[in-house]
């Protein structure tokens, strides 16, 4: 059966201040993916630092009969790989080094690298940058690459490990269009093959419409919609959250498209 990820009353405290209050949001399933959007400062990366056991928080968050607020750090990232927005890579590894460490890192903390032979592990590792269009850069030092190539070497080790959960956030902010699609795609076949709960955090809603089968929107730290893509994303929720007058239109293939006319 698929895992699920569900949240109740989850909240977050940065000193006196509440970030994430009260919030509760029903079983993320694992097979596909669920984007989280809402305007800057909403709470995004604090939900998912919290989901990670990255921030102290209270509530209740359950991976199927595991709660993952009384593991430790250590204890989460068992079952939870959370890739940040900002990647503190200028380390002296190659991408394929790098990508093997992380996979070999998730092996001894029981993920599912654990049964593989260091062969096994190496062509995991290959295969990850291969799909990611990354293998001419396996050799390359990560202190040598591109901010999108930085980025796409930072996704390598965050999905190689296959977790039970997989928290991104803005994994796709320094990419050009081709490697865009190219994330988004492995990211969804990732999603389904593994059955992985996959909570990505985009700016670009067209992009999490495209993709996510499930939108959540965030506003202030509370849940403003969460649903299907055509649920989730209409005008009125646009103009609510973001403050922009939108067309909410389906293109020819039925995609969603978001056409913004003015911030009001
Ligand atoms: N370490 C911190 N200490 C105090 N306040 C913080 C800290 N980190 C974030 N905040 C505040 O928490 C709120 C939510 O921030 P968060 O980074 O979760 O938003 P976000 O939705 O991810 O925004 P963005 O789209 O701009 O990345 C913001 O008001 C921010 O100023």
């Amino acid at each position: 059966m698929a895992p699920a990820l569900t949240i109740a009353g989850l909240s977050v405290f940065y000193g006196r201040r509440a970030i994430l209050e009260n919030l509760s949001v029903p079983a993320l399933t694992g097979g596909s993916v669920t984007a989280l959007i809402g305007p800057n400062g909403a709470g995004k990366t604090t939900l998912l630092r919290a989901l990670a056991g990255l921030v102290p928080a209270t509530g209740s968050i359950r991976l199927d009969d595991v709660e993952l607020t009384r593991l430790t750090i250590a204890g989460h990232a068992r079952f939870v790989t959370y890739m940040p927005q900002a990647l503190p890579q200028r380390v002296a590894l190659t991408v394929f080094e790098a990508t093997l460490s992380a996979l070999m890192s998730s092996r001894e903390g029981g993920l599912s690298g654990g049964g593989l032979s260091s062969g096994e592990a190496q062509a995991r590792a290959l295969r990850t940058l291969e799909r990611l269009g990354i293998g001419d850069l396996a050799m390359r030092g990560l202190d040598e690459l591109s901010g999108g190539q930085r980025q796409l070497a930072s996704l390598a080790q965050s999905i190689v490990r296959e977790p039970t959960v997989l928290l991104l956030d803005e994994p796709t902010s320094a990419l050009d269009i081709h490697h865009q699609m190219r994330v988004m795609q492995l990211v969804e076949e990732l999603a389904r093959e593994r059955s992985i709960i996959v909570v990505i955090v985009l700016h670009d809603i067209a992009q999490a419409a495209r993709f996510a089968r499930r939108i959540v929107v965030l506003e202030q730290g509370r849940i403003a919609a969460d649903g299907s893509p055509g649920e989730a994303i209409t005008p009125e929720t646009l103009a609510r959250v973001y403050r922009v007058e939108a067309r909410v239109e389906r293109c020819a293939r039925g995609f969603l498209q978001v056409i913004v006319d003015r911030a009001v």
